[in-house]
């Protein structure tokens, strides 16, 4: 006769009845579990796994021995909990002819969560070596391989015509970016969502150009002895240029360190498609509706970053198609609920001499004047925190240059920010994507470099990319004309 007990691996988690049990028989066991926290060990067997099989109807246990000799778990979910959360309890457990030792080790879980972002300058002296991070990013100025070794050169003479302008703007929403600020708040308050989930987390910030560098969090990472991570970028939809340039950062920090590469981590890609996103961003568009005279007749106007539009073309970018699905699921939603309206998506904030996404938002704008529209509803659709490109593109040169085109009511929708269904959806989204994680191996690294790698060879691309990075480097007053006709 032996017994097993079950032990969570995580402080949270209580084992609740142990059981004795005889072979060819089948005998029950309960024990309690947050539902995404699901990691087990068993001495005699050595492997013993839990699924979660189905999101909605919980979990089924499976369990190896060594030798094979198929012991098994398996029972419906109970409904437990503090906060009505799902817990699962495994009702039934059967095992083959084997016995099994008595003691599972229980392994301590830290669970953290790394929210990525992209930065922004607090001061106005941080505006230049902001952009400079920016810039020197091979994601942002994607130079063909041959000469990657401008990259650095041209970020700084890039940053330093543009800070002037940038500086401009950064001074007229007080002289810095609130990202930080917000990004740090949206941090405290997915902790605390997570804890009325029953699931103790350290939630940690990551900036891809700006302090905190996501390098910073992921020494903190390690100084905190996490042992399950998940990674969750704050842009609701995926770009090589947003979340793909900061998920290659940390897979090259993974790839260099014995500690983290073999820590399990789970990253959410994108999650534009999330119900309780959808759902929010309905709400505030319902909202800010309300505050015009004649609501059915607003033009809802989303407008979202850009990209280049070769990073669509050429590489593949599944951005623009992110964007117009997560579109389509905000009007569907809004829909549902009786909204009616008219809408249209642009794209703003283009930089450089590149074609970027169409249409832009500054041209839209006129044409809808143009048109006779007359009551228009911004949404920023690409960030879920105020930033500059709100606060000053938006607020300020968009509803000027809207109001001058013969648009007579402006609103805009604000951003998600601390919205509390919002950050109960990512927490419920960090839940969902704890028992997914697994060690980055350089197998999944290398497929998620291949953003570059996939860049097609395009000669012409090649020979007019090296020309001009040269010319500029070369000469000053070149790139004076360059960045006037261009505006950097
Ligand atoms: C989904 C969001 C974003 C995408 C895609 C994106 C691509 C992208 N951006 C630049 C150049 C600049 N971006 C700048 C600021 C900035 N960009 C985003 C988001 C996306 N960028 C945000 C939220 C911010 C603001 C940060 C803040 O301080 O509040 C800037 C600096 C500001 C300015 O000078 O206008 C630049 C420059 C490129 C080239 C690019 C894709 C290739
Ligand atoms: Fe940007």
């Amino acid at each position: 006769m032996d017994a097993i007990a079950f032990s969570a691996a995580h402080s949270n988690m209580k084992l609740l009845d142990s059981n004795t049990l005889n072979p060819d028989r089948t005998v029950s066991t309960s024990f309690s579990v947050p539902k995404s926290l699901v990691s087990f060990s068993c001495k005699s067997s050595g492997k013993l796994q839990v699924r979660d099989k189905s999101r909605t109807q919980g979990l089924v246990v499976s369990c190896s021995s060594s030798n094979g000799q198929g012991l098994q778990l398996s029972g419906p979910v109970e409904k437990r909990g503090r906060l009505g959360q799902a817990f699962c309890s495994v009702g039934t457990v059967s095992y083959g002819e084997f016995a099994l030792e008595s003691h599972s080790q229980a392994v301590e879980e830290k669970v953290g969560v790394l929210l990525l972002n992209l930065g922004g300058p607090e001061t106005l002296d941080d505006v230049q070596p902001f952009l400079y991070n920016l810039f020197a990013d091979p994601d942002i100025i994607r130079l063909p391989r041959l000469f990657r070794f401008l990259q650095e050169p041209l970020a700084k003479l890039i940053s330093t015509f543009r800070a002037p302008k940038s500086k401009e703007g950064y001074a007229s929403i007080g002289g810095g970016s609130p990202l930080r600020k917000i990004t740090d708040e949206q941090a405290q308050a997915l902790k605390m969502a997570l804890e009325e989930k029953n699931i103790s987390a350290n939630v940690y910030v990551g900036m891809r150009y700006w302090y905190p560098f996501t390098e910073e969090a992921i020494q903190q990472i390690k100084r905190d002895g996490i042992t399950k991570l998940v990674v969750l970028p704050l842009y609701p939809q995926y770009s090589i240029s947003t979340t793909g340039s900061s998920i290659r950062v940390l897979q090259k920090i993974f790839r260099e360190d014995a500690y983290l590469s073999t820590l399990p981590v789970s990253i959410i890609k994108s999650w534009y498609q999330r119900e309780g996103y959808i759902k929010s961003m309905a709400d505030l568009i319902q909202t800010e509706l309300k505050n015009f005279v004649n609501p059915q007749e607003v033009m809802i106007f989303f407008s979202a970053h850009g990209v280049p539009v070769s990073y669509v073309e050429n590489a593949g970018d599944p951005y623009k198609d992110e964007m117009e699905e997560c579109i389509y699921l905000i009007m569907q939603e809004l829909k549902a609920r009786g909204v009616g309206n008219e809408h249209t998506l642009a794209y703003q904030s283009r930089v450089g001499p590149v074609q970027w996404l169409k249409p832009y938002t500054d041209e839209v704008l006129v044409e809808l004047g143009q048109k006779g529209i007359k009551s228009l509803l911004a949404v920023p659709v690409s960030f879920v925190s105020e930033h500059i490109e709100t606060l000053e593109e938006i607020d300020m040169e968009y509803k000027h240059l809207a109001l001058e085109s013969g648009i007579e009511n402006w609103g805009r929708v604000p951003a998600l920010n601390c919205k509390s269904s919002f950050i109960m959806d990512l927490a419920d989204a960090v839940v969902e994507a704890l028992p997914s994680a697994t060690a980055l191996s350089p197998h999944a690294s290398s497929a998620d470099t291949s953003d570059h790698g996939s860049f097609r060879f395009d000669p012409i691309r090649l020979l007019f990319g090296s020309i001009l990075a040269f010319i500029l480097l070369l000469s000053p007053k070149a790139f004076l004309a360059f960045r006037n006709n261009f505006y950097f």
